[in-house]
C-alpha cells in the first residue's frame, strides 16, 4: 500500500526544467591563506586555483604540485569534506564493524589511478578481486521476472547457460548482430545519434532495450536514447562512418594492417595520450603483474581511503593550501592582465590567480541524473541464493517487476571481501538515475528504504529487516553524455578560450568520462599539458574535442580503457 502512494506519488511528478547557470559561476567563499611562499620562477603559474576537491581536483592538485613544486596551489571546496562522491563509511554493528560504499566502490586496474596509488604508498592497503572469482565472473541481468547470469568470457559460454538465456528472452534479436553488415549505413550528414536509435538502426531494438540498457544503467544511470552513440559506442560509431557497417569496418582495418595484432581506428589525440602515459608511467613490474590478475581493486577502508590519502599528502605539501566550506561565487578574466579573478561567498575580497583549474559542475554544460544509492547490511549472511557481482534492470522489464524504478543491485558482501569484520549479507540498492527525470520531488530517506526493500523482496524474495540501512540521495550524480555531446564539447573549447585565454582549464566527470579513473586520468593529462610553459598556452582541457588530426590505426590493447572522442 505503502510503495503504491510513492510510486503514484513520484509518477505524477511534473517534468522540472533545470535552472540555468552560467559557466563556472557557482558561489564561494574564499579565505585568505597564511603561508609564505618563495618567489617562484618566472616561467611557473606563481598561485594556481583548483576549484573543488572531489576526485577530479584532489588529484589535479597532486599531479600540478608535482609538475611545479615552487607555485602555490590553493583547492577550493564547497564541502567540508574531500572525495566529492566518493564516500566511505565504517559502520558499528553487534560484534564488529562494516564498510558502506555510498557511491563508487572499486576501481578497475588501469593505468590512470595506479601511479596515484603507488605514489601514495598505498600499496598494501588495497583489496582485489581476482578475475576469477564468482563476483568477477558471475554478472546478472533482471530480465522479465528472474535473474539470468551473463557468460564473462567464450570459455564460460555452455550449452545449458546459453538455452537459459535464450528462454529467458533477453537475447531476442541477438542473431540480427550476423546481418548487421547488411543494414543501411547512416546518412552522412548525421553528426550523432543515441545508443537507442543507432543499436536499434544497425542491430535490434530488443537487444538495445534488453542488455545494452541494463549496462547503461550500470554506468551512466542513464537512457539509451538520450545518450550519445557518436561519444559512448565511439568504435562501432566510427567504423560505420568510415565503412558502412561495423563488422565490415573492422574486416576491413585489420585486413589492411599487417601488425599481426587486433587493430582499430584511434584518435590521434587519445594515442598520444596513451603513448605518453606508457612512457611516463614507470610503474613496478610486480604490481602490474599482480593488479593484471584482478578485475576490480578497493582499498581495505574502503575507496575513499584514496582521495583521503591524495588529501593528507597535499596537506603535507607546503606548496597547497586548502579552503573548505568555501562556495566560489564568480570567476573571471582580469581585465589587461593574464590572472583570473575567483569571488567567493561571504568575502568581499577577491582573489588573484595565474591559473585556475576548475572542476565545478555546471548544468548548462550537461545534464544530469540524480541517484538514490540504499546500502543495507543484514546478520544473516545467507540470504542472496547466488553468488556474483549483483545485477543490472533493464528498461524492458515490465513495470509490475520494478515499480521503485531502481536501476541494479550490488553485492557487496561478494563483490569486496576483507573489508568487515564479520560476515553478513551487504546489498546496495541503486534507484532513479533517468527514470526520474521528470520527477520535482524525490522519496525521502525513510520511503527511499521501503524502497529498496520492496525491490530485494520481490527480485531474490529478502523479507527480513536490514539490521543496518542508510539512505543517500546523490543530487545530480552522473553526468549525461547525450546526443550532440561532442559538438557541444568544441562550442564550449571556444567559449571557454575567448573568455579566459587558457588561464582557466577543465576536467571532471562531465568532461573526462563518468568514472574514477577516467577522471584520474584527465587531472594527468591537464597537469602534463601545463608542462614547461605549456600553462601559458590557450588549452581549455578539451583538446580532445577540438584534434582535428586523422584517426591512427593501432592495436586495440588499451583502447577500452581509453575514452576519447571521435572525428569522423
Ligand atoms: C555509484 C553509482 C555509479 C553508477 N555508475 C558509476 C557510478 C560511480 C560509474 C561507473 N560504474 C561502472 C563504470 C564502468 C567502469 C568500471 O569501473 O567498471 C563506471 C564508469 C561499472 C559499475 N557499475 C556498478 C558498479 C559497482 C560498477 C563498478 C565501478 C564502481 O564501483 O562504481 C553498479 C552500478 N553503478 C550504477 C548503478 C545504477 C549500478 C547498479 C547496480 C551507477
Amino acid at each position: 500500500m505503502r510503495l503504491k502512494r510513492h510510486v503514484a506519488l513520484f509518477q505524477s511528478n511534473l517534468k522540472r526544467h533545470v535552472s540555468a547557470r552560467p559557466l563556472l559561476s557557482t558561489q564561494c567563499q574564499h579565505r585568505h591563506h597564511r603561508r609564505q611562499y618563495t618567489q617562484v620562477a618566472a616561467d611557473q603559474p606563481e598561485h594556481i586555483a583548483v576549484l573543488g576537491a572531489g576526485i577530479s581536483g584532489l588529484a589535479s592538485a597532486h599531479f600540478i604540485a608535482k609538475e611545479f613544486p615552487k607555485s602555490k596551489i590553493t583547492v577550493i571546496e564547497r564541502s567540508d569534506e574531500t572525495g566529492g562522491w566518493i564516500k566511505s563509511r565504517k559502520v558499528e554493528v553487534e560484534g564488529g564493524d562494516v564498510v558502506l560504499e555510498y557511491g563508487p566502490r572499486t576501481l578497475r586496474p588501469g593505468a590512470a589511478a595506479l601511479p596515484t596509488v603507488e605514489d601514495l604508498g598505498l600499496e598494501d592497503e588495497i583489496l582485489c578481486t581476482s578475475k576469477k572469482s564468482s563476483s568477477a565472473k558471475n554478472r546478472y541481468i533482471y530480465y522479465p521476472n528472474r535473474l539470468n547470469c551473463l557468460p564473462s568470457g567464450a570459455e564460460d559460454i555452455d550449452i545449458l547457460s546459453l538455452l537459459k538465456l535464450w528462454n529467458s528472452g533477453i537475447l531476442d534479436g541477438a542473431w540480427n548482430i550476423a546481418f548487421e553488415s547488411w543494414a543501411k549505413p547512416r546518412p552522412r550528414n548525421l553528426r550523432d545519434e543515441s545508443v537507442g536509435d543507432f543499436l536499434s538502426r544497425r542491430v535490434d531494438k530488443r537487444i538495445a532495450n534488453n542488455i545494452v540498457s541494463a549496462v547503461f544503467h550500470g554506468i551512466y544511470a542513464g537512457d539509451i536514447y538520450q545518450l550519445s552513440a557518436r561519444t559512448l559506442l565511439q568504435l562501432p560509431w566510427k567504423l560505420e562512418g568510415m565503412h558502412g557497417s561495423v563488422g565490415r569496418g573492422l574486416f576491413r582495418v585489420n585486413g589492411e594492417s599487417d601488425s599481426g595484432q587486433m587493430v582499430i581506428p584511434w584518435s590521434a589525440h587519445a594515442w598520444d595520450q596513451y603513448r605518453a602515459m606508457k612512457d611516463e608511467l614507470d610503474l613496478p613490474e610486480d604490481l602490474l603483474r599482480e593488479l593484471s590478475r584482478q578485475s576490480t581493486f578497493t582499498f581495505k577502508e574502503g575507496l575513499q581511503q584514496l582521495p583521503r590519502a591524495i588529501e593528507q599528502s597535499l596537506r603535507q605539501n607546503e606548496q597547497v593550501d586548502f579552503a573548505m566550506g568555501t562556495n566560489v561565487k564568480g570567476v573571471e578574466k582580469v581585465e589587461g592582465a593574464q590572472k583570473i579573478r575567483i569571488t567567493t561567498e561571504g568575502s568581499p575580497e577577491s582573489k588573484e590567480y595565474d591559473f585556475v583549474v576548475s572542476t565545478l559542475r555546471d548544468k548548462n554544460v550537461t545534464p544530469f541524473v540524480n541517484v538514490m544509492v540504499v546500502n543495507l547490511w543484514f546478520k544473516n549472511p545467507k540470504l542472496v541464493p547466488v553468488k556474483g557481482f549483483g545485477y543490472l534492470i533493464p528498461r524492458s522489464v515490465p513495470f509490475e517487476q520494478n515499480p521503485e524504478r531502481a536501476l541494479g543491485v550490488i553485492f557487496d558482501h561478494d563483490a569486496i571481501t576483507g573489508q568487515d569484520s564479520l560476515p553478513g549479507t551487504k546489498l546496495t540498492v541503486m534507484l532513479g538515475g533517468h527514470w526520474w527525470d521528470d520527477w520535482v520531488g524525490f522519496p525521502d530517506n525513510d520511503e527511499g528504504a521501503e524502497l529498496a526493500k520492496s525491490v530485494l523482496k520481490r527480485h531474490l524474495g529478502i523479507t527480513e529487516e536490514p539490521d543496518v540501512c542508510h539512505v543517500n540521495l546523490h543530487k545530480d550524480a552522473i553526468a549525461q553524455y547525450t546526443v550532440g555531446y561532442e559538438d557541444r564539447m568544441r562550442d564550449l573549447d571556444g567559449t571557454l578560450r575567448t573568455r579566459y585565454g587558457g588561464r582557466l582549464r577543465v576536467v571532471s566527470s562531465q568532461f573526462n568520462g563518468v568514472g574514477v579513473n577516467d577522471c584520474i586520468k584527465g587531472a594527468w593529462e591537464l597537469a602534463r599539458g601545463m608542462r614547461g610553459s605549456g600553462w601559458k598556452g590557450r588549452q581549455t582541457g578539451l583538446e580532445a574535442y577540438t584534434d582535428e588530426r586523422p584517426d591512427v590505426i593501432q592495436p586495440v590493447s588499451q583502447m577500452l580503457k581509453i575514452r576519447a572522442p571521435t572525428h569522423v
